[in-house]
């Protein structure tokens, strides 16, 4: 666990000190669980953003996409069930005054258990060597067993009691399992209550005529509202989907492990409009091509698992999370939710409007079902930086810091450092920044010996570094080092922009998706 502590510290560290995340207004000590994106930050979400975006939209004939408000017209929030149902239950200490939501208390608890669970298994796995069978092994011991039991009957008694509003018997959970206070170790609780997450304000100027607004929680409903206008106005035929990235907000109880649980985020949502019946099929082809694009990435299989889910929202006629390795554990990336026709049905009772399709070939109208697929464009990077940053040590025992980004997502493709600061290789160094700078972000760096300079970068994840020496002056030719190697080729200066473009354009790793 400390080793977990310890690289997320150094994260949140890295990400700071080389211009990606900041805290909110810092100066001011900062904004609980709100996060600034510095220069570098900024074009390693773009990236992130784009590459998403290309391979929902730009690659998919049938898929569209859009650009809603945030402020959406109050009734949106009441049809979506948001006013009445998108809560959390909270509990309060009442001696250390700190607040926590009481499910995720129940559930930190289990994960303890989870903990004793894998340090058994470490044990027998290392007195039994290579005989070591895990799957009897935890099917068997008796000690693991009641471990197992223990959670399980834990948890679908917390998901039943919230399932049927009973917080009364969740409350009764917290104390028989005598959860005390993280911090101050207190079991002195307040009652459990619900709360709701979405973040209220006003339009207009006078009291009077002011009308109560929520900033949204959700992309996904600016999505359904549009549905009959991008369907007539794009010609659309179902199978199809409209896209969007956008900030959603919501007033999280306890928003913690840095930008995985913010206030404000932003999403990248699509839903997917099809012919009621078949829900299924579309849930395992959403299911499939959302894994293969986060697989294109390279940020290994075993990082990656689904998690279906067994209570499923109102909503919902089945729901899966894409969850990732993050240094704090495997936690959820993306939700992948088959929505019926739910959505749409409320918003034509809601707004009295008919929001149909009308099927030529089965000449008859229908309300769509809806399969979404909705990941946190914040978790995604904290995803690809945490995967990415290693220490690595070299075969002349020294470590370097080396952010291993993906090329394609790396804020900077190429640094261009000429060797020294005269005899003409600067001037010559700034011509090639010139040329290059039309197709990719370079950065031109001339302080310090060139190995630190290469050190800077590969901390920064710049996949190149070009030098530029006096041997340029004679033939034209530059060194170019690859980052994640180290390795460095001499090429012609002409070559450059090809042998980066190779690298790092979406299409060479969007293929992977094929
Ligand atoms: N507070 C948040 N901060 C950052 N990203 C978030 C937050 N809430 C949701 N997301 C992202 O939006 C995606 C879709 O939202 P959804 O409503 O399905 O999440 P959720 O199931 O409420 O997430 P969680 O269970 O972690 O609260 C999530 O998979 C996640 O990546």
């Amino acid at each position: 666990m400390a080793n977990q502590d310890d690289q997320f510290k150094k994260v949140v560290s890295h990400a700071k000190e080389y211009g990606y995340v900041f805290q909110s207004s810092e100066i001011y000590d900062g904004l609980s669980a709100v996060y600034d994106y510095a220069q570098n930050g900024a074009e390693l979400k773009k990236n992130i953003r784009d590459y998403w975006w290309k391979a929902m939209v730009q690659m998919n004939e049938n898929i569209v996409g859009i650009d809603a408000a945030i402020f959406m017209h109050p009734t949106t929030w009441k049809a979506s069930g948001h006013v009445d149902a998108f809560n959390d239950p909270l509990i309060d200490n009442k001696d250390s005054k700190k607040r926590y939501r009481a499910d995720v208390l129940i559930e930190d608890y289990c994960a303890k258990i989870e903990a004793k669970i894998d340090k058994e298994v470490a044990k027998a796995e290392k007195r039994f060597g290579d005989a070591f069978n895990k799957e009897e092994f935890v099917s068997t011991n008796g000690r693991v067993v009641g471990y197992q039991e223990k959670i399980n009957t834990t948890l679908s008694r917390m998901a039943k009691s919230l399932e049927n509003e009973d917080l009364a018997d969740v409350k009764a959970l917290i104390e028989e399992l005598e959860i005390a206070d993280p911090l101050t170790g207190s079991r002195n609780w307040t009652d459990v209550k619900q709360f709701n997450l979405m973040f209220g304000t006003k339009l207009g100027a006078s009291a009077e005529s002011a009308m109560d607004l929520y900033l949204r929680p959700e992309t996904a409903q600016g999505i359904f509202v549009n549905f009959l206008n991008v369907q007539k106005t794009g010609r659309m035929k179902i199978p199809f989907g409209i896209a969007q990235t956008g900030k959603a907000f919501r007033n999280e109880i306890v928003a913690r492990q840095f930008i995985f649980r913010m206030r404000e985020f932003e999403q990248m949502e699509m839903q997917f409009f099809i012919k009621p019946g078949t829900q299924k099929e579309w849930f395992e082809h959403w299911k499939e091509t959302r894994m293969k694009w986060h697989l294109s990435l390279g940020m290994g299989q075993y990082n990656y698992r689904f998690h279906d889910h067994e209570k499923l929202a109102h909503y919902a006629d089945a729901a899966t999370d894409i969850e990732f390795k993050f240094p704090f554990g495997f936690k959820e990336l993306e939700g992948i939710h088959s929505r019926t026709d739910f959505d749409l049905k409320q918003h034509e009772e809601f707004s009295g409007k008919k929001l149909q399709y009308f099927d030529h070939e089965e000449n008859k109208s229908y309300t769509p079902y809806v399969l979404e697929t909705s990941i946190g464009l914040d978790r995604m990077f904290l995803a690809v930086f945490s995967n990415a940053l290693v220490e690595e040590e070299l075969e002349n025992g020294t470590t370097r810091t080396v952010l291993k980004l993906p090329s394609v997502l790396a804020p900077v493709k190429a640094a261009i450092l000429p060797l020294v600061k005269k005899d003409g290789l600067p001037e010559v160094a700034r011509q090639i920044v010139e040329d290059l700078k039309w197709d990719f972000n370079v950065d031109y760096d001339e302080k310090d010996a060139v190995g630190r300079r290469y050190r800077r970068q590969d901390a920064n994840g710049t996949p190149f570094c070009i030098t530029v020496d006096h041997d340029t002056l004679e033939d034209n030719t530059v060194t170019i080092r690859h980052r994640d190697s180290m390795e460095q080729e001499r090429v012609k200066i002409e070559d450059l922009r090809n042998i980066i473009k190779q690298e790092v354009d979406v299409r060479t790793w969007l293929m992977k998706m094929k």
